[in-house]
């Protein structure tokens, strides 16, 4: 049954700290092509593997992963904010049958999220609710994380359950290559951070003006080169780049968490959600890239990649 993959980096800081013009017109080029790339496709379903940047997951209660059967944006950095028009059905298909397939998933019916799992939707619908979708929450920030390889085992078993649905499934991986940028740890974070780490849901309009505005100024510094950030790896998102689009999830599998945050800095980890899409497009079968844009944008805080594939 027919599904296509598109994966893509975000950032919070797309539109409000953008890089020079050039630079901005040939990602919104490449966007445009991933967009008439699943326009073509025309999927009746979406399956997001999308990371959380402590709006809808806190230390309140932290799962590796989670399937949404209700969800809602935040609207954080000026994004749309409202319900997805989540397939609840659909979702808990699939929350039963990646249980049954022994990856534990937790399952939500009010889950909140945020850019990282908006943008993509905004970047290929213009809009939220443009095409049934199901939300799939990975952390990517929380510690203690899991090793990557669950990642993969995730998205293989969300990839055999979706076909069984015998419909046009697109399958989105949603998060940065290497990128260091300003998420709080909670092992180094003052105290009134810790709280904000473990209650901070539905903050103020002048508490996310306040956190969306340092967001901003970190990477003001980092594109000037100031900053405790790691630098961005083009090298090493090269290799994820090059072993997804080979299919070659070994060379990945055997890595522990501190190589990817060596690599890549500690938001290197979002590259789960890319393993996850391309496992889940893999349980189709082999399957082919068809498109691959990558560009180290310090200004984004990103090195910033969109891909799409097809099965072969
Ligand atoms: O608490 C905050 O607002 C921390 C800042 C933040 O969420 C940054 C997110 C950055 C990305 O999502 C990214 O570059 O992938
Ligand atoms: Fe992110």
């Amino acid at each position: 049954m027919p599904l296509a993959l598109c994966t893509t980096s975000h950032s919070p800081l797309i539109g409000l700290h953008d890089p020079d013009p050039q630079v901005r017109a040939e990602v919104d080029g490449v966007l445009a092509e991933a967009r008439a790339f699943v326009t073509g496709f025309a999927p009746d379903l979406v399956v997001v593997f999308a990371p959380d940047h402590y709006n809808g997951f806190l230390y309140d209660m932290m799962p590796s992963f989670c399937v949404g059967a209700a969800a809602s944006s935040v609207g954080d950095y000026g994004l749309p904010s409202g319900p997805l028009d989540v397939d609840r059905d659909t979702a808990y298909a699939i929350a039963t049958a990646v249980l049954d397939a022994g990856v534990d998933v937790a399952v939500s019916e009010d889950m909140q999220v945020d850019h990282g799992l908006v943008q993509p939707l905004t970047f290929l619908f213009a809009s939220l609710t443009a095409v049934p979708v199901v939300p799939v929450f990975i952390n990517c920030v929380a510690e203690p994380l899991g090793p990557a390889v669950r990642a993969r085992l995730l998205g293989a078993a969300v990839g055999e359950a979706v076909r069984e649905l015998g419909r046009r499934v697109l399958v989105v991986g949603s998060g940065g290559l290497s990128h260091d940028p300003p998420v709080p740890r909670l092992a180094e974070a003052p105290p009134e951070v810790v709280e904000r780490l473990k209650h901070g849901r539905n903050p103020t309009r002048e508490q996310r003006a306040q956190r969306e505005g340092r967001t901003i100024a970190a990477a003001r510094d980092f594109a000037a080169g100031r900053g405790p950030f790691r630098p961005l790896n083009p090298a090493w998102d090269a290799l994820v780049l090059d072993s997804l689009a080979a299919g070659d999830f070994a060379a990945l599998d055997g890595r522990g968490n501190d190589w990817f945050v060596e690599e890549g800095g500690h938001s290197a980890h979002e590259v789960r959600t890319w393993i996850a899409a391309y496992a889940a497009l893999a349980a189709q079968g082999p399957y082919e890239v068809r498109s691959r844009y990558y560009r180290a944008i310090p200004e984004w805080f990103a090195g910033f990649a969109t891909t799409t594939a097809l099965p072969r």
